[in-house]
């Protein structure tokens, strides 16, 4: 599939139809693993992509808003029902940082990707639908026609659970090298006006054989029902997926969902996280940060008085529910620019913790900690790219972080991170974990 400049374009044919199935990821036992993947188990929100009908990337910087705000433009026409509460049909991410050196396993992502799928199978409140889209070219209608009768002939019917046993992984990451680049922030944060920076690290997992992404995923999904499961597989066949707790931005017309999602602690620690001035700072950041970055693109902002604790499986979190009225006419592209990258995955000032990682991280963090999703017209979610993992055959990638600031230490930092790459671990092993 050419990939199509922001501006230009041909529109798609699509149609839609309700399927006999309940679940989207059953498809992988039809149609082979799916080039992208998304579920929110507890909005019973799920959809799973085949093929490309078409691409955007963005290659540099300046492309990005514009490659973005195409996505939220109608070029589809719908042969039948229009379906109204399908996500996409725009699905993909983009990196943590525009700049910065690529490494080779992440080239095939690219700076920013978005594909509409050939098939699009989604689940809305119990239901099943399958959405099949092509290019407007001679024969569209009869191409989607055929795509939608493969699928409803073959799609199965039953759930998808994890299916292969649980392996044992051999895992390596430095933990002195993290500890020492906590301690230099530490230092910084001391001596300096920086307040806060989130520091990532790498963990390299094998296993004895490929991973099984769609095994991968199934368990994802089980263990953490409060995150966002997504797949994103780049041409090349590598996949980064993830199960993340936070939202970027949701949009539904004017109507803006967001949240602050920092500070932590280790499950059953609630009284201790509250009471913890060092990540009630590190959670403030965040909070303060957003009100103000949402200024310039809403007409009005509210926030939760307080931030409640947010328990998952492995850790919990301060969180605080933030929402607002976007001003007429402003779409997704701006408001992921006004709040990517926050002081959640990023820190505070902005600048100035950009600049600390640049320096002294030497990380390519890829997509890890970038806004990742859906775009379709008019509405959008995209979360951000955490607890995840770049996997290719029996190697995986993952990445975790954790928010500095004065009072900090890095051997709790270091606990934090390993916390939070257990629901990973877990997804991709289910068994023993050996470290090195
Ligand atoms: C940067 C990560 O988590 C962020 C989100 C929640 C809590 C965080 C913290 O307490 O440091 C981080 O800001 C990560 O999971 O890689």
């Amino acid at each position: 599939m050419t990939p199509l400049s922001p501006a230009e374009g041909p529109h798609w044919v699509a149609g839609m139809m309700l399927l006999a199935g309940v679940d989207p990821l059953a498809g992988a036992g039809s149609l082979g693993v799916p080039s992208l993947y998304w579920e929110r188990p507890v909005d019973r929100e799920a959809a799973a992509g085949w093929g490309e009908a078409g691409v955007r990337e963005a290659h540099v910087a300046t492309e990005l808003p514009s490659v973005l705000g195409a996505l939220g433009h109608d070029s589809v026409r719908w042969l039948g029902p229009v379906p109204t509460r399908m996500p996409g049909p725009w699905f993909g991410g983009m990196r943590f940082s525009p700049t910065g050196q690529v490494d080779g396993a992440w080239r095939s992502h690219g700076l920013a990707r978005w594909t509409l799928p050939e098939v699009l199978v989604w689940r809305e409140d119990n239901a099943l639908y399958v959405a099949a889209f092509a290019t407007e070219a001679q024969g569209g209608e009869d191409t989607v026609r055929s795509r939608l009768e493969r699928v409803r002939a073959s799609f199965p019917e039953g759930y998808r659970h994890a299916q292969g046993a649980p392996v044992a992984l051999r895992t390596s990451s430095s933990r002195r090298d993290f500890e020492a680049l906590v301690d230099r922030a530490v230092e910084a944060i001391s001596t300096g006006p920086l307040h806060k920076v989130v520091l990532a690290r790498a963990m390299d997992a094998e296993g004895p054989e490929p991973f099984d992404v769609v095994d991968v995923l199934a368990r994802l999904r089980e263990q953490n029902p409060r995150c966002a499961t997504f797949l994103f597989r780049a041409p090349d066949g590598t996949g980064f997926l993830g199960a993340t707790p936070e939202t970027l931005c949701r949009v539904d017309g004017r109507v803006l969902e967001t949240e602050a999602l920092a500070g932590s602690a280790a499950p059953g620690a609630e009284v201790a996280l509250d009471a913890s001035d060092k990540d009630q700072r590190e959670h403030a950041a965040v909070v303060r940060y957003i009100l103000q970055a949402l200024q310039p693109v809403a007409a009005s902002v509210s926030a939760d008085a307080q931030p409640s604790v947010l328990a998952l499986k492995n850790v919990m979190h301060l969180r605080t529910g933030i929402r607002a009225r976007l001003g007429e006419g402003v779409d997704t592209a701006q408001v992921v620019t006004a709040l990517h990258p926050t002081p959640a995955v990023g820190g505070a000032p902005r600048e100035l913790a950009l600049s600390f990682l640049v320096e002294h991280e030497a990380l390519d963090r890829g997509w890890y900690a970038g806004p990742v999703g859906w775009v379709g017209p008019g509405r959008a979610h995209l979360v951000v790219a955490l607890r995840s993992a770049l996997v290719r055959g029996a190697h995986a990638r993952l990445f975790v972080g954790a928010g500095v600031v004065a009072g900090s230490s890095a051997e709790s930092e270091w606990r934090e991170t390993e916390m939070k790459s257990l629901a990973m671990l877990r997804a991709l092993g289910g068994g023993d974990v050996v470290r090195r």
